[in-house]
């Protein structure tokens, strides 16, 4: 049983600031997933090495800063978020113990069991997004189910979406009556789903 509960975090908010710490590939990979999703998200990144494809992101974005240096635990300051990838794993152990003696939200790339959250992989269609996760079993097979869902998944669901965010808009009386009258709306995908009922 996947017991993750699942939330959409809103990066971009004023004070929140996430802390990578590691620049190689996974480092890589981390800070492209978090600004693929919100390009304005506060980021420091920090290792002794730092691959070119993060220099030239960072350049790019001025909320996201490089410290060209091993972790200290002072980088954990004011942070929110942590994303630990480096590829010393008694070192991402200890990281994981500080943050957690201060409260924080931590990722450990190479070790699931240590991880308060996991990064999922996301399919994305307008104002829609699917998280998918494996539970840590495969993320190759997440990676493959988001190609299919993006595929699978029509390109009007936009439209679909702002009609009814409009119709929403506009709808008056108790929420009772609200939740009723969209149910009655949508039905059709429901039913176009189930065609012996
Ligand atoms: C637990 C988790 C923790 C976390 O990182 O958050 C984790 C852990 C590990 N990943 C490993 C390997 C790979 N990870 C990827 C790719 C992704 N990994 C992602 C998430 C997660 N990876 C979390 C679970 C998510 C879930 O519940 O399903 C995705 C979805 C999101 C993202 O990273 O942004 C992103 C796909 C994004 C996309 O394309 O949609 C690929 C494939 C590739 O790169 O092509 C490979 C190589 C092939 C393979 O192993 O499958 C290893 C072994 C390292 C080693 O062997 O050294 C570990 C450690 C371990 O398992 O012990
Ligand atoms: N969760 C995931 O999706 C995946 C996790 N991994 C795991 O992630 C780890 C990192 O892999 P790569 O990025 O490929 O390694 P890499 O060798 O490309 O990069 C390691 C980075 O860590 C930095 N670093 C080392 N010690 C540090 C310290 N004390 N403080 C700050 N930075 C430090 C280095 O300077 C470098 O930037 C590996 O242990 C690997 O098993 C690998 C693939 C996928």
């Amino acid at each position: 049983m996947n017991k993750l509960f699942p939330i959409f975090l809103k990066l971009e908010n004023d004070d929140l600031h996430t802390l990578i710490v590691g620049g190689g590939y996974v480092g890589l990979e981390k800070i492209t997933a978090v600004l693929d999703n919100a390009p304005q998200a506060r980021i420091t990144l920090v290792a002794p090495e730092i691959r070119d494809e993060i220099r030239a992101l960072a350049a790019e974005k001025p909320a996201v800063s490089l410290i060209e240096r091993t972790f200290a635990d002072h980088d954990l300051d004011e942070k929110d978020l942590v994303i630990v990838a480096t590829n010393d794993k008694e070192e991402n152990r200890r990281i994981k113990r500080v943050a957690r003696a201060r409260h924080l939200l931590t990722n450990v790339a190479d070790t699931p069991e240590e991880c308060d959250f996991y990064l999922s992989s996301i399919v994305k269609k307008g104002n829609l997004k699917v998280a998918i996760s494996t539970n840590g079993m495969s993320p190759t097979l997440a990676k493959r189910l988001r190609e299919v869902l993006t595929e699978a998944l029509p390109d009007d669901l936009e439209t679909a979406m702002e009609q009814l965010k409009a119709v929403r808009d506009t709808l008056r009386g108790d929420f009772a009556h609200k939740v009723e009258e969209l149910n009655r709306i949508t039905e059709v995908l429901v039913k176009a789903r189930k065609p012996h009922e």
